[in-house]
């Protein structure tokens, strides 16, 4: 007897269309059954049903051709994580009140290697936020080639307003239970919002402390005086405009010369409008999350780095040093006039409506810095206007490549310099948007990156699994 659907799945999920065969109907019907499985087994967990939704919509073609991982179960076993880890993180904030925390690592899946990811600190961090980026981050760290399998964490701690010894305590209490989940080979997080290299610091000391260790590829980010990097800190940035530049490569065309808008003004908006100016673009407005600065004649990165990086203050300091440019308190950053759009904030950042306002502003290409920033509705928006378009999944890879490119160094005690590694992340970009403009191609989506990404990932995470055998 057919399961009954829950209203998510009978909204989400595509109904077979009449003109499909019997064997494609049958498969359509699967995956609208797994995704209300999924919604069923991880109830309120939205951003995750989302992410979910976005793969297993691209996926009937492949279990055509690839039957064996319906009858091995690939999908359902993606789906759910190897491993939840869910644990109290007390502190103490500068006034000696106790504070409590809640911290996660999702471990979700390991065939291609160490579970890898992120960590973020924001208010808004449960389960479902973490859940979705762990499994993004599976399907990204699969299309970079590197052995590395996918995981994700945080806390829902808020850094903002917080002195650098609260920071301090806090990550030293987040890593006293983390560590025991961690290692080289078994788990390796990085940074995400709210975590850059001075938390690195912070977690890296502790772990060290803890276990005694001087283990560098444990944790990625990690500062040039201690193990980490070149161009780890500009890359998942630099990834996105070169990802950009490939879009725009198969039209014949480039970034030189065209307006841009990036969302954000953190670690990879930065280093997207560094590069983007690098390319000849002009980037005339960026945000944080309290509004957004325009400055037609070009943004002063200079400017936005001091703010950013070093005082750690709002955007809308940015007007003070450069009267000519205008601040938007809670403005909407995507009315701004641009060719090229960056979403480089935060998930369901860009919606429908903002889609249409930027179609019908002349933007051309899209490039998702951030994870899941794009609404399924703005997805669509884009795809019918023919714009080209970016997934965070493919785009904004560079960072977690880099990060591989870190641990390799770290395992072979050696230290690349920038412009090697910055070569190695152009060529690791040019073969990610290959990899899926022509997976595209082969299952009958040309152009369609979003597909693109999916099949090809899914498909080499899929054999590995099978490869693994049942665990
Ligand atoms: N750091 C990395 O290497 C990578 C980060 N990402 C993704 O890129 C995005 C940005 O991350 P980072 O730059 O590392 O973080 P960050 O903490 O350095 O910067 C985050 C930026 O987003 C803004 N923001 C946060 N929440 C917002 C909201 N609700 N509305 C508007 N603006 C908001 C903040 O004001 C800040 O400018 C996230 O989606 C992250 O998952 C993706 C790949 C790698
Ligand atoms: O560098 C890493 O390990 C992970 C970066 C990350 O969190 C991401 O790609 O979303």
């Amino acid at each position: 007897m057919p399961k009954k659907r829950t209203q998510a799945a009978r909204r989400h999920v595509p109904l077979p269309s009449p003109a499909r065969t019997t064997r494609t109907t049958h498969i359509d019907e699967k995956l609208a059954g797994l995704f209300e499985d999924v919604v069923k087994r991880n109830p309120g967990e939205v951003e995750f049903h989302q992410a979910v939704r976005e793969v297993l919509e691209s996926l009937g073609p492949v279990l055509v051709k690839h039957p064996e991982f319906g009858t091995q179960k690939i999908i359902e076993r993606i789906c759910e994580p190897e491993r939840q880890i869910i644990f109290r993180v007390p502190w103490q904030d500068d006034q000696g009140q106790v504070q409590v925390n809640r911290g996660f690592r999702v471990e979700v899946n390991s065939a291609l290697g160490p579970y890898k990811g992120g960590l973020r600190f924001h208010p808004s961090v449960y389960l479902g936020i973490v859940k979705f980026l762990g499994f993004e981050q599976l399907f990204k760290n699969a299309l970079t080639g590197m052995p590395i399998g996918g995981g994700k964490g945080g806390s829902d701690f808020d850094p903002k307003g917080k002195s650098t010894s609260e920071i301090m305590r806090f990550c030293q209490s987040f890593m006293t239970e983390l560590y025991r989940h961690l290692g080289e080979y078994t788990d390796v997080p990085a940074g995400d919002i709210g975590v850059g290299t001075r938390e690195i610091g912070y977690l890296f000391g502790q772990y060290k402390r803890i276990t005694n260790r001087y283990e560098s590829g444990v944790l990625t980010g990690k500062g040039l005086d201690w193990g980490g990097a070149q161009a780890r800190k500009e890359a998942t940035g630099y990834g996105a405009v070169f990802f950009l530049n490939e879009m725009l490569g198969v039209r014949d065309d480039s970034v030189d010369g065209k307006t841009c808008v990036v969302s954000g003004s953190g670690n990879v908006a930065i280093y997207a409008i560094e590069k983007l100016q690098q390319l000849g673009g002009k980037v005339v407005a960026c945000s944080d999350s309290a509004g957004f600065i325009h400055d037609p004649k070009g943004l002063d990165l200079a400017l936005i780095k001091q703010l950013k990086e070093v005082e750690r203050r709002r955007i809308a300091d940015y007007i003070t040093a450069r009267p000519r440019a205008r601040y938007v308190p809670n403005g909407n950053l995507w009315d701004v006039p641009c060719q090229l759009a960056l979403p480089c904030a935060t998930q369901n950042e860009l919606n429908g409506k903002d889609a249409v306002q930027l179609v019908k502003n002349g933007c051309i290409a899209i490039a998702e810095g951030a994870n899941m920033p794009t609404t399924p509705e703005g997805v669509r928006v884009f795809a019918e206007a023919g714009v080209a378009f970016g997934p965070g999944k493919a785009a904004n890879a560079g960072g977690v490549a880099t990060s591989a490119l870190e641990m390799q160094q770290n395992a072979s005690r050696d230290v690349w310099d920038f412009a090697f590694t910055e070569k190695r992340l152009a060529v690791i970009i040019k073969g990610i948007h290959q990899r899926c403009y022509e997976t595209a191609e082969e299952y009958g989506a040309p152009g369609n990156y979003v597909k693109g990404a999916n099949i090809a990932s899914f498909i080499k995470v899929a054999h590995a699994m099978v490869a693994l055998g049942v665990v």
